[in-house]
């Protein structure tokens, strides 16, 4: 039988323990963990993205604020809030929602963040790490949406150990990081993208299959292994036959759900393991505190 790796219950594990993390932030500084989300501009997306962190913050006990700046911003003026929110002691992390208008360069505003405030875990510090853990470890870090995966994995039990990983799209945000966990936790692991050459022979080798190519149903059950884990990153908007407003992966999940092993529905897979993690993320980065 196939395992539909939902988020829901994953998170229901967690989420008492998240709790009590903050809760025992919060007992030790006098205050909650703190998240300061700076959203810039009107994508609609982005804003009901920013809405679901402020409503998952309230209920870990994670004090949240969204600073929300016109779509014009400038590139040194978000920059200069980024500086004010690094200096700030009662700020214990910083998120800049992507994407963000095309006058700012998000790179250089990422790197601007505080290392020890990369909830994110986007900048090129976190990036550094996260390539050079020593073998073996048990160090998490980097951006949330493959920590989440990972964790994900983990709590289905999914050995990564020895296991051919196919990752399917090469981001910074998602694809490159993936990789660089799944090598941490023993997986031999190859990045395939557009540019690869019998892409599908490749998918179809895998133990493991990454799909985050924002490509609606790109992989078909053609291309999965029999057994196969299959991680679907994907969310791809449109309008149905019946004009109906759907959103579905990059998987052709009803087919691809009769042949893997395991599989992550989209909705209710990768996405909310998503915010979950980003506010462990920020909890740990308030507790480092306390031990410093
Ligand atoms: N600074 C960041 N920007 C962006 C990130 C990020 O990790 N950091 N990721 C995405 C957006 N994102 C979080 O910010 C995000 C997207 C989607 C979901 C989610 O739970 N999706 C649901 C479906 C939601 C729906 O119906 O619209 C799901 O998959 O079940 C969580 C977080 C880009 N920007």
């Amino acid at each position: 039988m196939t395992t539909i790796m939902k988020a829901k219950t994953a998170i229901a594990a967690l989420e008492e323990q998240l709790q009590k993390d903050a809760a025992q932030v919060k007992a030790t500084i006098g205050r909650e963990p703190n998240l300061t989300v700076l959203l810039v501009g009107d994508d609609p997306a982005s804003a009901i993205y920013v809405r679901n962190k402020q409503k998952r913050a309230e209920q870990l006990g994670v004090d949240s604020q969204t600073l929300h700046l016109p779509a014009d911003t400038t590139q040194a003026a978000l920059l200069a809030k980024v500086h004010e929110l690094n200096a700030d002691d009662k700020v214990d992390g910083i998120l800049v929602q992507l994407p963000v208008p095309d006058q700012i360069d998000d790179d250089a505003v990422i790197n601007a963040i505080d290392p020890s405030k990369d909830v994110d875990g986007f900048t090129l510090q976190t990036t550094g790490r996260l390539w050079t853990v020593p073998k073996n470890s048990q160090e998490t870090v980097g951006p949330c949406t493959p920590l989440g995966i990972i964790k994900l994995l983990d709590f289905y039990g999914i050995d990564i150990a020895g296991k051919n990983a196919v990752i399917v799209g090469r981001s910074n945000i998602v694809g490159k990081p993936m990789a660089a966990m799944l090598l941490n936790r023993g997986a031999t692991v190859t990045i395939a993208h557009s540019q690869t050459e019998n892409l599908h022979e490749v998918m179809r080798r895998a133990d493991i299959l990454v799909a985050a190519t924002g490509r609606r149903h790109m992989v078909t059950a053609a291309d999965v292994k029999p057994g196969a884990t299959v991680i679907d990153v994907g969310m791809n908007r449109f309008i149905d036959e019946n004009g109906k407003k759907r959103l579905v992966g990059d998987v052709d999940f009803d087919a691809v759900s009769k042949i893997a092993g395991a599989i992550t529905p989209v909705p209710g897979g990768v996405g909310p393991m998503t915010v979950n993690l980003l506010m462990a993320q920020t909890i740990r980065a308030a507790a480092a505190k306390i031990s410093q």
